[in-house]
């Protein structure tokens, strides 16, 4: 695959656009686990304005999908898909769908299901904002991951944030009544932000009224590890569908 075009942009007219192209190209076994896999495993969705658009007509069909009627967990913005992937093995009686733009991130997702034989999870690449807000059927995700979204440090990319109150309403019309979002973050400015945004948004509510304990669903990935190593507290979010 070749570097995007300009045309190819993320669609500038929204109001997030959280993330910037980045090359696509896959190189070494990653092509390999994209040529081996991609075709059982990573969702064929129709695109509209580009190429991590999901046309708005779209609607995912999670019991075609996957085979059966299970709970479905959506990460967003998955990056190498280490924690879905070990979730995953953890819990065969559930569903996951890992959501990413990074191409190259797919892949390494990819090569872990693969590897541990997994057939309870798929892949989206394609904007979040799109698969939460068209694509899935309205109140049918048992939980939705937001881990350690990018936190655009300075004051002028704020606006790239994916946890915004638009956000977090995409995010409320997805979950069904009583599911989970799950945040965590290392950058504590942000995380602040994170609390904010739940506690405003009508939809949810916090069980914990306050940071919640570590998930111990969450492994620790080599992203954690860097905030962990650079001094950086790490904080988790959880907020209940009402
Ligand atoms: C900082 S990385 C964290 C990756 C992973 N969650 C982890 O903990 O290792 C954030 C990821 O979110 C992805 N991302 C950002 N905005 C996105 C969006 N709107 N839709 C899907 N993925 C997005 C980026 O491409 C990047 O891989």
């Amino acid at each position: 695959m070749n570097e995007q075009s300009v045309d190819d942009q993320p669609f500038q007219g929204r109001q997030i656009v959280s993330f910037v192209r980045r090359g696509s190209r896959l190189v070494g076994p990653r092509e390999t686990y994209w040529q081996e896999h991609a075709d059982d495993f990573v969702i064929d969705v129709p695109r509209e304005h580009s190429s991590t658009s999901v046309h708005p007509d779209f609607r995912f069909d999670a019991v075609a999908e996957y085979g059966r009627e299970a709970p479905l967990t959506i990460e967003i913005g998955s990056g190498l898909g280490e924690a879905i992937a070990a979730r995953a093995e953890q819990q065969p009686e559930r569903d996951f769908m890992a959501v990413e733009v990074y191409v190259p991130g797919v892949a390494g997702l990819l090569g872990r299901i693969g590897k541990a034989g997994l057939s309870n999870v798929r892949a989206v690449n394609a904007d979040a904002i799109d698969v939460l807000g068209s694509m899935i059927p309205a109140g049918t995700v048992d939980e939705v991951w937001t881990f350690f979204a990018d936190p655009w440090p300075k004051k002028r990319h704020h606006k790239r944030r994916l946890v915004q109150p638009e956000f977090a309403a995409i995010v409320a019309s997805a979950l069904r009544p009583g599911g989970t979002w799950r945040l965590a973050t290392d950058w504590q400015e942000y995380a602040e932000q994170m609390l904010e945004v739940t506690d405003a948004a009508a939809e949810f509510e916090n069980p914990h009224g306050g940071y919640a304990p570590r998930f111990e669903g969450r492994i620790l990935t080599s992203f954690e590890r860097k905030g962990m190593d650079a001094g950086r507290e790490i904080f988790d979010i959880e907020a209940r569908r009402r």
